[in-house]
């Protein structure tokens, strides 16, 4: 796709000289003099990612307005503006359109590169919009699969929510029962699907560089910061900000997102003026957020702002019904792209996918069912590859060994964080540091146990 950048000036010289700098770089140009004169081609080629660049000797309100009206038309345009009056710093209105601001006459080779960045994130978001359609096919209600009473509640629950417009939502459930999925679809079901979907771990990041992808910064607001940084909250501005495992969140960055949620304003790390925001957050975990907030982990009020309404999903054990709709999709789906061709589930199969108890939930009962549809050998599902522990409940399961046992005191001497960071390091040493399959083990993902790694710092010690 061509590089496209519309160049609006009143100053012919100027004019002529972007053109040329920006026509070495391979852009296709069209410039105008007046915003007005713009307003035909521009918004007949909305839908074209495209960077603007806007160099006016006098802007005024009424240039501005006209700028304003085009760039709200243009879905997928990055503005940059040259601001010829140093005296005069840029009105909010223009720092609100702008994907940045440069002092006139500004450093030709420094907004060649700002343009390269701002035809990026055009591109970027053309994609995203592109992108939607096939999502929200992909994330209907049908896509939280099962039959049972239980996923039939949850169902009918998201629909009513996709009704509703939301501003927070909690969705709870242990690792693996689809919060992440449900968020899709609260987000493609509902009024803001043609807006972004911006999704974060909380648990992935160290508290500095989770508060920057928040809420963004501004060039030289720390050391490496060299360029302004949109953040999270800026990048799903209009649609929806999912944070998964809100739980792990620094307690001084909780009371920074609770202020972001109820003034619907972030300021960037570095910055001096207010952003408004307009969206929807989605937050997940799969701890108990009561009783965090009980043990002081998680602020109260954040805590009540945030489940104003929730949703909570059931675990696969207990609605094991599930199995008989979800086991032959999933193995279909293998067989689909494995090039497989199972069609057969013996009886001992269905037997011990039944007796297991699943603590991984979906996302296990998925990859025990890739491994057996991608070391099957004809149309009959190998049991051989299930490698289930026997016992019916993951509570009655015994220790294949003393090795593989944990003696944990429950009499106040280890805190919780203790007993998390002994659990980790033994399967460690047990599993020989393999994190997909200790992820497994412990029914969790394997970015939240890599940063468990990293916090406890596990990885030479184990
Ligand atoms: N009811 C369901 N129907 C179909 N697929 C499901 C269902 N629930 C979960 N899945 C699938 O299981 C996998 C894990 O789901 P997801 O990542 O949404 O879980 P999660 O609760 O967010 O896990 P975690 O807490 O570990 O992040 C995904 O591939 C998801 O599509």
């Amino acid at each position: 796709m061509a590089s496209r950048m519309s160049i609006i000036s009143d100053d012919p010289a100027l004019s002529e000289e972007l053109k040329k700098t920006f026509q070495r770089d391979d852009w296709q140009i069209d410039s105008y003099a007046q915003p007005l004169q713009a307003r035909g081609v521009l918004l007949e080629q909305a839908f074209e990612p495209r960077v603007v660049v806007v160099a006016m000797r006098v802007l005024s309100q009424e240039a501005l307005d006209e700028l304003k009206s085009l760039h709200d038309s243009m879905e997928c345009g990055e503005w940059i503006y040259l601001i010829a009056d140093q005296e005069q710093s840029p009105s909010a209105q223009v720092n609100r359109l702008a994907f940045d601001v440069l002092d006139q006459p500004a450093d030709l080779e420094r907004l060649a590169l700002l343009a390269q960045r701002a035809w990026r994130s055009a591109l970027t978001r053309w994609h995203l919009r592109h992108y939607t359609t096939t999502e929200r096919k992909r994330f209907s209600f049908e896509a939280y699969q099962g039959t049972s009473p239980a996923v039939e509640e949850v169902r009918s629950l998201l629909k009513q929510l996709s009704d509703v417009p939301l501003s927070t939502l909690i969705i709870t459930g242990e690792t693996g029962t689809g919060k992440g999925l449900v968020a899709r679809i609260l987000h493609y079901c509902g009024e803001r699907h043609k807006e972004p979907l911006v999704e974060l771990n909380c648990a992935a990041l160290p508290k500095e560089l989770l508060e920057s992808q928040l809420f963004g910064h501004e060039a030289g607001a720390f050391t490496g910061a060299r360029t302004r940084h949109h953040g999270l909250f800026e990048q799903a501005n209009g649609g929806t900000l999912f944070l998964d495992e809100i739980g792990d969140m620094d307690l001084e960055l909780q009371a920074k997102l609770l202020k972001a949620i109820e003034d619907k304003k972030i300021r960037r790390l570095g910055g001096e003026r207010e952003i408004d925001v307009d969206l929807q957050i989605f937050a997940a975990t799969s701890v108990n957020l009561e009783q965090a907030a009980r043990e002081g982990k998680l602020r109260e009020d954040l805590y009540h702002r945030l489940s104003v309404f929730s949703i909570h999903l059931p675990p696969l054990r207990t609605r094991k019904e599930d199995m008989m709709d979800l086991v032959p999709r999933i193995v279909a789906e293998f067989n689909l792209k494995a090039n497989k061709k199972i069609d057969v589930i013996p009886n001992k199969v269905w037997e011990q996918l039944m007796a297991y108890n699943w603590p991984g939930n979906i996302r296990e009962l998925r990859n025990v069912i890739e491994r057996c549809v991608l070391l099957s050998k004809d149309e009959v599902f190998p049991a051989r590859w299930l490698q289930l522990p026997d016992s019916e409940t993951a509570s009655s399961r015994q220790p294949s060994s003393d090795e593989a046992a944990l003696l944990v005191p429950l009499d106040g001497s280890m805190a919780l964080e203790e007993i998390d960071r002994m659990v980790i390091q033994k399967a460690l040493k047990l599993n020989n540091f393999n994190v997909t399959e200790i992820a497994r083990v412990l029914g969790t993902t394997r970015e939240t146990l890599r940063y468990r790694i990293q916090k406890y710092d596990l990885k030479q010690r184990a």
